[in-house]
């Protein structure tokens, strides 16, 4: 059924570049909270029923996680553990002991923990949802009734939810399921990590949710970051067209990245452990352009992995990729990405704290192990690996690391261009090192002065700012004049559009995450490198990134009209 409603447009965060067009069905509402009565059973019958539920619902989630395999299997995994915590069913003992329900007692103690989660934020916080759904599963099993989830109409739709537990994305049938929207969640939320993975179009975060009812006829243009109600036919056309271009671009020949007048500007995945490797050779990445090694040492369980332990991860990854270019950052503990073993230390404000480079040479050790465990690796096999520092904020931090990489037999060594300290020296950074790579993630948030983990200042956190733009500018000039590469590797280069605007000022080659590839491949095969600096200095010239996104779209569209 199409339901012709009032037109609106409602603004999120987009992840990815699709688009679609379908019919709403929006997920049901969440349970109502269970009264807080006296239950009529025993205090050891409440209990025994909880445990039971608690139990029900793990193994539930387990086998959930068995069939959709993949990261969804981590998170489900998870998520049944948090449903068998020992310090949860304490606290549900404790509440019980007051004579109430089962029901009433699992509720009170997830909502405890789910605020304890809350409050920590950033990715901490963005688990607290996941409480939520386990408390939802386990209240629906005491009182016998389905838990709330996925609507299961008999045609495609787009969905429409709060949010969606992880137990509810891996679940999603594909074939069916044409888009997400979400009005909670950021870009680093489970809804958008698992989008991202399965390719579903999606825009999380979006405002005013409640205003679309289920069967609206909807847009979701993730490259935009809108929802459009009630879309005229002109829009709907629209969209339809840049469907079949995607489509058109996805069966493509995989050639290496270039531009339209030939210029070659190799396309390099971002990785963040060796198992996405293959995938992303497939896929058609010339190598990788950023492998962040947190993650190894996340997984190792409070301690740094030993040397062998590392080698043999590295050995994976620089094997999927002969004869290509892998780039390596050294760990990045601190701020998003929190280590205790490095730095324990209470912070005020960590971005600007002891983290990446500052917190490896406070713990040199690390750093040198890690080295080692690269040479060995490099030794091993036929990748061209180059190593580079993160949050690397002076030239004699730049002059520290290439030393110290030199001494384990490291060839190439450079440094991330996150601060902005370190583009306005460009010069004599690529003087001191062998290239640069640009982090737009944070060298956003430190040219704007807003914390990339703070929603309240999420939309500051924009690299199509002149600011921003104006600084990799420096960095692909001083590229230029000493011949060293300058790549990009935040999430700006997973931009189709900013991509040509970065390679106009001066980036050498492209880091993403491996989904983007095609997308990007695509877009520059439509400029020369005259147009992409033309499209550049428009960007630099405007004031803001809202308006610089708008010009150089504008600009772009120009000049696909004149060529037509
Ligand atoms: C690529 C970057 O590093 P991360 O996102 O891991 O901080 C960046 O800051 O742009
Ligand atoms: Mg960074």
């Amino acid at each position: 059924m199409t339901v012709t409603g009032t037109h609106t447009t409602l603004q999120g965060t987009g992840i990815g570049q699709g688009v679609v067009v379908g019919v709403v069905a929006r997920m049901s509402e969440p349970l109502p909270e269970p009264q807080d009565t006296p239950s009529t059973k025993s205090v050891e019958d409440e209990a025994g029923r909880a445990r039971a539920s608690l139990s029900v619902v793990a193994r539930d989630l387990e086998e959930r996680g068995k069939s959709a395999g993949g990261t969804a299997r981590d998170v489900l995994e998870a998520q049944a553990m948090m449903a068998e915590d020992p310090t949860l069913s304490d606290i549900i003992d404790e509440s019980l002991a007051r004579g109430i329900t089962a029901e009433r007692a699992v509720f009170e103690a997830f909502a405890s923990f789910r605020d304890q989660l809350a409050a920590m934020g950033g990715y901490l916080g963005e688990r607290a949802a996941d409480l939520d759904d386990v408390s939802q599963r386990v209240i629906a099993d005491l009182s016998g009734v389905p838990a709330p989830g996925v609507p299961n109409p008999d045609h495609p739709f787009v969905l429409v939810a709060r949010d969606l537990a992880p137990a509810d994305t891996a679940l999603l049938d594909l074939d069916k399921v044409l888009g997400l929207v979400t009005s909670d969640g950021g870009p680093t939320s489970h809804t958008a990590i698992l989008a991202r993975e399965k390719s579903i179009v999606a825009v999380v975060g979006t405002a005013d949710v409640s205003t679309l009812a289920d069967g609206t006829t909807v847009i979701v243009d993730a490259a935009a970051g809108t929802v459009t109600a009630s879309p005229s036919d002109d829009e709907v056309a629209a969209a339809e067209s840049r469907i079949a271009e995607r489509e058109a671009a996805a069966v493509a020949p995989v050639t290496p990245g270039a531009l339209k007048d030939g210029t070659l500007i190799p396309l390099l995945a971002n990785l963040g452990s060796s198992e996405g490797a293959q995938a992303a050779a497939d896929a058609g990445a010339e190598g990788v352009g950023l492998f962040r090694t947190e993650f190894l040492f996340l997984d190792a369980g409070g301690s740094a992995p030993t040397v062998a332990q590392q080698r043999e991860h590295y050995t994976r990854l620089l094997q999927a990729f002969p004869g290509k270019k892998v780039v390596v950052r050294v760990l990045d503990a601190g701020a998003d990405k929190p280590l205790p073993f490095l730095n324990d230390v209470h912070e005020e404000n960590p971005a600007l704290g002891l983290r990446g480079l500052r917190a490896l040479r406070a713990s040199e050790d690390i750093l040198r192990e890690q080295l080692t465990a690269l040479a060995e690796a490099d030794k091993a096999t036929e990748a061209d690996l180059w190593v580079m520092a993160p949050m690397v904020s002076t030239v004699e931090e730049t002059k520290y690391f290439v030393a110290i990489a030199r001494e384990y037999g490291i060839k190439t060594a450079g440094v991330m261009v996150e601060v902005p300290s370190l583009a306005l020296l460009a010069p004599q950074v690529l003087a001191a090192s062998d290239f640069a790579s640009i982090g737009t993630n944070d060298l956003t948030q430190y040219t704007l002065a807003a914390d990339r983990m703070l929603g309240s200042v999420a939309a500051l956190q924009d690299p199509w700012h002149p600011a921003v733009l104006r600084l990799v500018g420096e960095v692909g000039a001083a590229g230029a004049s000493t011949g060293k590469p300058v790549g990009i590797c935040g999430e700006a280069a997973a931009d189709p559009l900013l991509a040509v605007v970065l390679v106009g000022l001066g980036a050498t080659t492209l880091s993403m995450s491996t989904p983007a590839l095609v997308d990007v491949r695509a877009s520059l095969l439509k400029y020369t490198i005259d147009e992409a600096r033309k499209l550049a200095e428009i960007a630099l010239a405007a004031d803001g990134a809202a308006e610089a996104r708008a010009a150089v779209a504008a600009a772009a569209l120009t000049l696909k009209e004149e060529q037509s």
